[in-house]
């Protein structure tokens, strides 16, 4: 891969250690992808923030680095509410270490909003056309496939490094060659909303690591790309699709396959919700403002009867403190910085019901959880039901 002189300097160490240490892994995954340079990126968004996930070793390699991001940063979900974690039952010893985590990464100029949709809240983060080197699957998605931007899936320790650069190689969803779509997926059904989740996660399993265009009979809004995206990177490795006559042509002869509305209903009845259940959790992707609108009317005179997770990025929460406050006051909560699959607070569960082909694949695994699925108003209906 070929550096400019700048790059040269940083990577032999004359710029300082950590400087070199990031530019290691841009270089070694450069030359591993076949990179022919580096690119500047507009933002980041650094994965590898939940202690859950990342360990002694993690915290130990981010507090060693120092200097300053050169573009703007964000965190993805530690594993815990970073105001209300004695609320979620996490223990002393595992927030004294997620707070240094998150501490970690803000000395380096990361910004704390630990958040898998930073497109929600920070709309300059990422515009079409934009070069991006994001972390989390479903906000790579997101970012190449509804925004237009182009990221790979970044590592933490990659995402890191092109923070503290500035800078990512071009290999991948960069290249224009890699966007094209490989394979037609028709939808023959009328799609409810919670039918995106659903959706997601059986495509996800059919292609893989493909680029689906999706043929709908009606726009999806955003929060259904947002849940469709998500499912498809993580029952499959998609991160990028098309869902909208514009995108680029699929190659003549490139395989099709059919999802009915039968399809949709055997996952649905495979994964329905029964007495096991014992907590619910909304917000895989963290919801919008828009979701919390609609959690706060459909939770309107009840009471949560188990546990009721909602699970957003602290800016959003902050911008509606009334629907926040509608929403608890029926007993659920409104956790922030957080999420379901990277918190150890839902270990001492048994069965999830999630709203979120996502989190309907990872539960069980990232958690070893059983899990169920329904729409938001089947989750409410299952959180306030007595007995
Ligand atoms: C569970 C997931 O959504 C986020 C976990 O990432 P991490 O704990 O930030 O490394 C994984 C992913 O799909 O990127
Ligand atoms: S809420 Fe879902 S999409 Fe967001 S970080 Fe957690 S698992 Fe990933």
């Amino acid at each position: 891969m070929h550096l400019s002189r700048e790059e040269e300097r940083a990577h032999q160490g004359e710029l300082g250690d950590s400087l070199r240490k990031a530019m290691e892994i841009l270089v070694a995954l450069g030359d591993i992808y076949g990179a022919d340079r580096l690119i500047p990126v507009r933002s980041v968004q650094v994965a590898g923030v939940s202690f859950k996930t990342i360990g002694e070793a993690g915290l130990e390699w981010i507090s060693d680095l120092q200097g300053k991001v050169a573009v703007p940063a964000v965190l993805n979900p530690a594993g815990m509410d970073l105001h209300r974690w004695r609320e979620m039952g996490i223990d002393e010893s595992f927030a004294k270490k997620q707070l240094e985590v998150v501490e970690a990464y803000r000395r380096l100029g990361v910004s704390p909003d630990c958040t898998c949709t930073p497109y929600q809240i920070r709309p300059d983060f990422a515009r079409r056309g934009d070069h991006l080197a994001w972390s989390e699957s479903s906000a790579v998605s997101f970012a190449n496939s509804v925004i237009g931007a182009r990221t790979n899936r970044e590592g933490g320790p990659s995402a890191l490094a092109a923070a503290l650069v500035g800078k990512t190689p071009r290999y991948g969803y960069h290249l224009e060659e890699n966007r094209v779509p490989t394979i037609n997926i028709a939808v023959d059904a009328d799609l409810k909303p919670s039918d995106y989740g659903i959706l997601g996660f059986i495509v996800g399993r059919e292609v893989g690591e493909g680029v689906p265009q999706f043929i709908f009979r009606r726009r999806p809004d955003i929060d259904e790309l947002k849940a469709l995206g998500a499912a498809m990177a993580a029952s499959g490795s998609v991160a990028l699709y098309y869902f909208e006559e514009g995108g680029p042509e699929a190659p003549k002869g490139a395989e099709e396959i059919e999802v009915t509305a039968a399809d949709l209903r055997a996952v649905r009845e495979e994964n329905a919700p029964d007495e096991e259940v014992d907590i619910v959790a909304i917000g895989c992707p963290h919801t919008s403002e828009r979701e919390l609108e609609e959690l706060a009317r459909l939770l309107e005179g009840k009471k949560v009867e188990r546990e009721l997770w909602i699970c957003t990025a602290r800016g959003i929460a902050e911008r509606c403190p009334r629907l926040v406050e509608k929403i608890e006051g029926s007993g659920a909560r409104v956790l922030c910085d957080t999420c379901m699959v990277v918190s150890p607070a839902s270990d001492r569960y048994n069965k999830m019901m999630v709203n979120s082909g996502k989190a309907l694949a990872y539960v069980p695994t990232l958690c070893k959880m059983k899990a169920a699925y329904g729409s938001a108003a089947e989750c409410v209906e299952a959180a306030t039901r007595r007995g």
